[in-house]
């Protein structure tokens, strides 16, 4: 599918540099994201300084801004921890998952107005593997089912964005979401 002279990203730094040649372009190849994500294989010692848990709520942790064109955000999922229904804000999602497990419920768009969101499906994501939601592809909620087990994802959004909607379960009703970060680069913004 495409030369064979395909790069490998051996750990984190290689993953970015990597990503950052194929957001040279104008165009987001789509297919390329998701071989070079799924070429890294997760090795603790190059994310663990990202990886920062909260006892209420799933952490977003910074890793890189992508030159603009992307951002790199690393997940931290408590036992039971999950995201609202949500879309994407026409941009690429890209997650894989760097340990343990999330379960992706997908729905579709609302219909009609106070009608309850048709599920599509649900997927378990395993370890160092890679899945791709666009709005055209519908709406979903990810969560850690897992009773013992903390679960850590890497998520690409192209183009970065700071705001998604979250949807009413029951109604459809989307509510407008600033989404924040607990930490960047490594660091609390509390901490110097
Ligand atoms: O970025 C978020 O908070 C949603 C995680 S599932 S793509
Ligand atoms: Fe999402």
């Amino acid at each position: 599918r495409f030369g064979d002279n395909l790069p490998v990203a051996n750990n984190l730094d290689e993953l970015i540099e990597e990503l950052n040649k194929i957001f040279a372009s104008d165009e987001v190849n789509i297919e390329l994201v998701d071989y070079i994500l799924r070429t890294y294989k997760s090795n603790v010692d190059d994310w663990k300084k990202f990886a920062k848990f909260d006892r209420y709520r799933y952490t977003r942790n910074l890793v890189n801004s992508g030159n603009g064109k992307y951002n790199l955000i690393l997940l931290c999922w408590g036992e039971g921890q999950g995201s609202s229904i949500h879309d994407h804000a026409n941009a690429h999602c890209f997650m894989k998952m760097l340990q343990g497990e999330l379960q992706e419920i997908r729905y579709e768009w609302p219909k009609q107005q106070g009608e309850e969101l048709q599920e599509m499906g649900r997927t378990i994501l395993k370890e160092n593997s890679v899945c791709y939601i666009n709005d055209e592809q519908g709406l979903h909620r990810v969560e850690n089912v897992s009773h013992t087990d903390p679960a850590i994802s890497l998520h690409l959004y192209s183009p970065p964005f700071d705001t998604c909607h979250m949807f009413d379960k029951k109604t459809g009703r989307k509510t407008a979401s600033k989404v924040t970060f607990w930490s960047m680069y490594g660091k609390k913004e509390s901490q110097e």
